[in-house]
């Protein structure tokens, strides 16, 4: 029968020096990542975090790995209660990872973001993980949104990029500090993830 989601042929999208956009690199792991979403997440429940400024996240968070990411200064806590990496993400972080240029990655930290209609991240650096010489391989999963890739300062101007399902970013070296963030998702429904957009990013936080 004829397939309205056969897999597009992955392609790279160079960002800035360091990062690069994998188009649809994950699209064949869709499935499987979704899985191990839905088992992290019934372990360890989606919370909306408070950030040091007291606000809600809009952003609902969960995660496995030795490392557990607290929002704000208080950056990461070692946590022998989460779930250990699985084969199935540390393959996909680390083959992204190589796929990029940054073949010595090894990953002790995956934080996944679950955004509704309206949710969003405002700009900000990844600075809390302890080596900055590792990079940040983020995965998108389900409804689009718009990427928001700045520089080192918050007021330097930001490219703004619509990252789609099965979309890896992965930004090291002197791309390591710059400012991101996420525009409000739209509304939409999409095949595996329904009214929800899932990023994963994956870390060296220890
Ligand atoms: O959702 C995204 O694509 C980015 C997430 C992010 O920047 C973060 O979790 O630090
Ligand atoms: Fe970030």
């Amino acid at each position: 029968m004829f397939d309205f989601f056969e897999d597009e042929a992955p392609w790279q999208e160079p960002l800035a020096s360091g990062a690069v956009i994998l188009r649809r690199f994950v699209q064949g792991d869709d499935d499987a990542l979704f899985r191990e979403i839905n088992r992290i997440a019934t372990q360890s429940p989606f919370i909306h975090r408070i950030t040091p400024g007291g606000v809600k996240m809009s952003v609902a968070m969960t995660g496995c790995g030795a490392a557990q990411w607290l929002s704000g200064r208080d950056g990461y806590l070692s946590n022998a209660e989460s779930l250990p990496l699985s084969d199935t993400l540390l393959a996909v972080a680390q083959r992204a990872a190589i796929a990029a240029d940054y073949p010595d990655f090894v990953p002790d930290s995956c934080l996944i973001n679950r955004y509704a209609v309206g949710s969003k991240m405002t700009l900000h650096q990844d600075k809390n993980e302890r080596d900055l010489h590792q990079p940040i391989v983020s995965v998108s999963l389900g409804l689009p949104a718009v990427f928001l890739f700045g520089g080192r300062q918050r007021s330097d101007k930001t490219n703004k990029v619509l990252l789609e399902h099965g979309d890896v970013v992965v930004w090291g070296r002197e791309s390591r500090l710059c400012f991101h963030g996420i525009s409000p998702l739209k509304p939409g429904i999409h095949p595996l993830t329904g009214p929800y957009r899932f990023n994963i990013t994956f870390r060296k936080a220890l």
